[in-house]
Formats: C-alpha cells, structure tokens, sequence
C-alpha cells in the first residue's frame, strides 16, 4: 500500500490527511489495515519499487511468471508509480532495466513486448499502427484467455523495449476529471514474454512469428480508477466511468472468491479484465504483487477506504505453489508431447505453450472460424450449461481437425527441435 502526499490542489482547498501509517499498517480511525509493506507518503518510486516489485522481475528471470498490478481510486498515484513522474522512474522503467540484467547470460532469451489497452470492455493494441480492436479468445486446452492476434515486438536490450514503450504508451486514453488532469480511462496491460533457452538466431531475430519454447511472463498492470459517476459531466465520461466501475468491481469479487481459497467457484467471466488476469491470479509458482494506491486526503476517505479493504482481502489470496497438471487440453488438441518439446508445468507457462502450438497447427484459426459463424447463433448470451455442452462438441470436433492436421504437419518438425510455423510451398 502506498500512500502519496496531498496535492497542491488539495492543500489549497484545505484538505487534511485522515490516515496515519506505521509499521505497516494503516489506521483509519480506530481501524487498523496491516499490510505487507506500507509506503510513506515522501517514499520515492525507486523505494515502491525495492520493496514490492524487485523480487517479481527476479522471480521471472529465472523463468516463472509474474505481475505487478497497480489498484487505487483515480487520482490517487498508480501510474505515477508505474510509470514514473518527474526525475523519478517507475516500476515499468525500472523492472525493464532489472529484467535485461538478470537474464544469465549462459541462457539466452527471446524477449517480446505486448501492449494491451481494456477500454470500454473493448481491446486496443498499443503497439499495431493501425490501433486494431482485438478479441479475446479462452484458450481450448486450458483456463486461460488468449488475445488473437495482439502485436508480439521482439526486444533484445533495455534501451530498446524503454523506446518502444515511450512511443506507444502514450496512447493509452485519458481525460481531465475532477480528481486527476489526465486519469487513465482504460485498464493498461504492459506484458514481456520470455523465451527461454532459445537458439542465439531466435534470440536476435526480429520475426515476431519466431516461435520459442519454456515461456514466462511479466504482466505490469496500471487499472483505471474508480471515480463516482456524478463527478463526470460528459457522456462518453459517465460510460467509461461505469465500464471502469464494472471492471474493478468484478476484480473486487474475484479477490474476495480467492482470499476465501474456494478457486473453483470463482467467477472471471464477467468482465475482460478478470478474464485476462484469470492466469496470473491462479498460476501456480507465479509472483504476483498488488501496489494499492490511496491519498490521504479527507474528501475521497470512502474511496480510500475501498481501497484498504480490497488490499486487505488481496493480501489473503494465496497463489498454490504447485498446481494441478493442466487438463487434457494440450493432449487433446495436439496430441503427445515431443520428445525434445520442453514444457513447463506451471499453468500460465503451460497456457502459453499450448496456445502456441495451437497456433502453429492453425487449430486456433479453425477454432476462431468456428465462434465467429456460432456469434450470429448468439454464443454471447447463451446460457453457461449450452455453453458448456457446446465447448464439448468443439473439443470432440478439434479432436478430428487434430488428427488431420498432425497428420499434415508432423513432418514440419524443424531440425532444431522446435517447429517454426513456416510451410514450404510443397508442403
Ligand atoms: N508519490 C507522488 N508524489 C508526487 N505526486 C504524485 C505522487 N503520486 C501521484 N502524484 C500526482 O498525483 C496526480 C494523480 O496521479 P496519477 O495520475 O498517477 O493517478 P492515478 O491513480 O493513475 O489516477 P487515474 O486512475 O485517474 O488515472 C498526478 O498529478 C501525479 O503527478
């Protein structure tokens, strides 16, 4: 939990601060929040980022997965602390330099960088030119999501993902409220995936089609704020202000299912945000560190308050250190696994590999053939039990196209161990 200080604006208004931190803890009148760690209002973003996020980039130099999730009200400092505000640095900045170092040099790595924008419950590719609208597909094989077709730029030094991410992150949406000139609108989702023990010619390679094994991945997440709707006099304001309301108070539920450890009945599928973090918030042997944002200011205590109370259910969310091996999925869909494939067990990890073989034998575009002719049927708003009926006879359907496929392809393993996508015209 970090607290900023009171604003230039909110001292001339005469706002007090109402919370008092120590040994961290926060006291909210005769409430206590205690905390993992809890940031003193002149604490600098190097000091957030030491005590919180440090450990998170190490844990995914040595190939597991990992996220750093900023949640507070609007206005009260989540993307000064992930982004960095004058002369000081944020986490962003600091985990891609952290991140470039740790990496052994005795085992190269493929680095790629994505950009997601959640706006409006829609997703924006930060980093396509022409800003594609993307769809979010659950991947067959496990319970993670996958987002078709989202820009992969492959990155081989800090100073080269610091501009990449300096072009493009600033246009993610914001607008002048009450409480902050430029709020975010939209959920910011900034994810390096790694590749590890790639062949030198991948690592360097520019070809974001490259395919490369033992993946793990660093998600940087920067949530909108909530912000009451009466405080937001336009109308596209008001519509954002309640998709965003929406969004976290789906998160809010999620986080209350799991600090309850019952994760077989949590519910992601209400909004794109939940669906999206749904991997990293039930990825076994995953680090995951949630930065709360609160001012102290007097006039947003309710807000703040939320804010405590989340962060306190948060902290009780435990990420099982082993997990269950993934469903039949991967079997199912692309049959046995190679003899010189590594794939990790984690499920994130193993998400993410099985997504890519998917894609490989283009079972994924069959799949993604399939829902776009069952969306005009209504797939949407079809009830969970036909939906679920429904994925069946898609995985026995896929169970075919798998036979078939791997039929046509199993000779395209490439001499290197890993198949590279790329069918040569007499195949
Ligand atoms: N630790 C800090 N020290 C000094 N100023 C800060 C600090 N944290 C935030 N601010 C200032 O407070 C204002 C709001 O911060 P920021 O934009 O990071 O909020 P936010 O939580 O991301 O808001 P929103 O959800 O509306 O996007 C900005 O003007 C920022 O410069």
């Amino acid at each position: 939990m970090t607290v900023r200080p009171l604003s230039v604006a909110e001292k001339d208004r005469g706002e007090t601060a109402v919370f008092v931190t120590n040994d961290n803890s926060i006291y909210s009148g005769a409430d206590r929040f205690h905390y993992d760690h809890v940031i003193p209002e002149n604490a600098t973003n190097e000091q957030v980022y030491a005590s919180v996020a440090r450990d998170v980039v190490r844990t995914v130099a040595t190939g597991r997965s990992g996220a750093v999730m900023m949640y507070g009200a609007t206005g009260s400092g989540k993307t000064w602390t992930m982004t960095g505000g004058a002369g000081d640095p944020g986490i962003v900045q600091r985990a891609i330099t952290d991140l470039f170092t740790d990496l052994p040099a005795d085992q190269p790595a493929a680095v790629r960088l994505s950009i997601l924008e959640v706006y409006n419950e829609e997703l924006n590719d930060l980093l396509s030119l022409n800003g594609a609208r993307l769809e979010l597909r659950q991947a067959m094989c496990s319970s993670g999501c996958h987002v078709a077709g989202l820009t992969q730029v492959p990155l081989t030094s800090a100073p080269e993902a610091m501009s990449a991410l300096a072009r493009r992150i600033a246009n993610r949406r914001v607008r002048n409220t009450a409480m902050n000139d430029a709020s975010s609108r939209s959920h910011t989702i900034i994810t390096f995936t790694l590749g590890r023990n790639a062949p030198r010619d991948v690592v360097t390679s520019q070809d974001p089609e490259e395919v490369v094994d033992d993946v793990a991945t660093l998600h940087l997440v920067d949530l909108a704020g909530s912000e009451s709707g009466r405080v937001i006099s336009c109308k596209d304001g008001r519509r954002e202000s309640a998709s965003i309301n929406r969004s976290l108070l789906a998160l809010g539920t999620v986080v209350s299912a799991l600090s309850e450890g019952v994760a077989s009945h949590v519910n992601f599928r209400d909004s794109k945000l939940t669906r999206l973090l749904q991997a990293t918030l039930t990825g076994s042997g995953s680090r995951v560190a949630i930065i709360c944002t609160a001012t102290p200011a007097a006039s947003q205590a309710h807000e703040t308050r939320n804010t405590l109370e989340f962060g306190r259910r948060a902290k009780k969310v435990q990420i099982p250190k082993q997990a269950p091996q993934p469903p039949t999925g991967r079997e199912l869909l692309c049959g046995p696994v190679l003899a010189d494939e590594h794939v990790s067990r984690q499920p994130q990890v193993a998400a993410d590999a099985e997504m890519r073989v998917c894609r490989e034998t283009r079972v994924d575009q069959g799949v993604g053939l399939l829902i776009n002719q069952l969306r005009g049927l209504g797939l949407e708003s079809m009830p969970d039990v036909d939906l679920l009926s429904l994925i069946d006879t898609l995985r026995e359907t896929m169970e075919k196209v798998r036979i078939a496929v791997e039929g046509r392809h199993k000779n395209l393993i490439g001499r290197r161990g890993h198949y590279t996508g790329k069918v040569t015209p007499d195949e």
